[in-house]
């Protein structure tokens, strides 16, 4: 019998045949918006967006990286709230409670006590903070005659692997540069999550080259969902992001991409599949970790 049951009031499961805990589907809405300078309309503008993928039948929604300041270590510190107290992590709270969704609320500068990070909160569909992942990497590279990037003069990097579970699902969370750690996300597969959620401002260098190639390993690797969101392109930004934001099933395909302007890109995870391609392809039992094990626990 295929239905629809409520579990909780902010997630409502499609069950089909089976109990299997992966014959699961949930609808992701992506929401890769325009960013400025006025803070209060960034914000104003993702609530909006929430409240539009939820009429769009979404379970979760996931906003960019820094969806509440442009992209820039000179623009962290202005622009950095208290979480949960400050003013957008409120907006998102609120927005989530409203709607009954789970909010992945991308990135926002964070202050706490003298430190800066970036950090993205998830809450519950009753506007319950459920997780708070603190970028763990921080982006900091050097390419001559292209581009250098330090958020390290002003950031400090999170000490935490950010894992949350939505009614029986288990999601991980990983802010951009994170991205390119396979041994963290590696954890998060091994920890049972059948989707990453990536928010991420990716560049005009680095987009191009590795954007799509990325999300499409670590899915394909880790044989789970990867959802990676972008704000859109600005090109009169100081940073600009390259946007694309994609949804990349455990086969590694991609099965949803924007393009670089504004939209929201809506689609179900169906967590069977995860199931279907760990069976199909084993190398979950197939390690030969007797010559190699370069990943070993969860520090919690
Ligand atoms: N901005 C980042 O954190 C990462 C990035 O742009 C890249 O890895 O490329």
């Amino acid at each position: 019998m295929m239905g629809d049951n409520t579990l909780t009031d902010a997630v409502h499961w499609r069950f089909r045949e089976d109990s299997n805990p992966y014959v699961r589907g949930l609808k992701v809405a992506l929401v890769q918006m325009a960013v400025g300078s006025d803070k209060a309309k960034n914000v104003a503008s993702a609530v909006k967006q929430i409240h539009r993928a939820k009429e769009a039948g979404a379970q979760l929604v996931a906003l960019p990286e820094c969806f509440n300041s442009p992209y820039g270590t000179k623009f962290f510190d202005e622009y950095a709230e208290e979480v949960p107290s400050g003013a957008t992590s409120r907006a998102l709270s609120k927005a989530a409670a409203e709607t009954g969704v789970c909010v992945v609320g991308g990135s926002v500068p964070e202050r706490f006590g003298n430190k800066l990070y970036n950090t993205c909160t998830v809450w519950d569909g009753s506007g319950k903070l459920l997780a708070q992942h603190r970028k763990v990497h921080l982006f900091d590279i050097r390419i001559p005659n292209k581009m250098t990037f330090r958020e390290s003069e002003v950031l400090s990097p999170g000490d935490q692997i950010t894992t949350f579970d939505l009614a029986g699902i288990k999601i991980g969370v990983c802010i951009c540069y994170d991205l390119r750690f396979y041994e963290m996300l590696h954890l998060m597969a091994q920890e049972g999550c059948a989707l990453i959620i990536c928010p991420a401002a990716f560049n005009m260098t680095t987009g191009p080259r590795h954007w799509e190639l990325l999300a499409r390993s670590r899915a394909n690797d880790l044989q789970l969902w990867m959802a990676l969101v972008s704000p859109a392109r600005d090109t009169t930004a100081a940073y600009v992001a390259w946007g694309h934001s994609m949804l990349v099933d455990p086969w590694g395909s991609v099965v949803g991409q924007l393009k670089e302007s504004e939209g929201t890109l809506i689609h179900e995870v169906d967590v069977k599949v995860v199931e279907e391609v760990r069976n199909n392809i084993p190398v979950r039992t197939q390690r030969r970790t007797d010559l190699y094990e370069t990943v070993k626990k969860f520090k919690k």
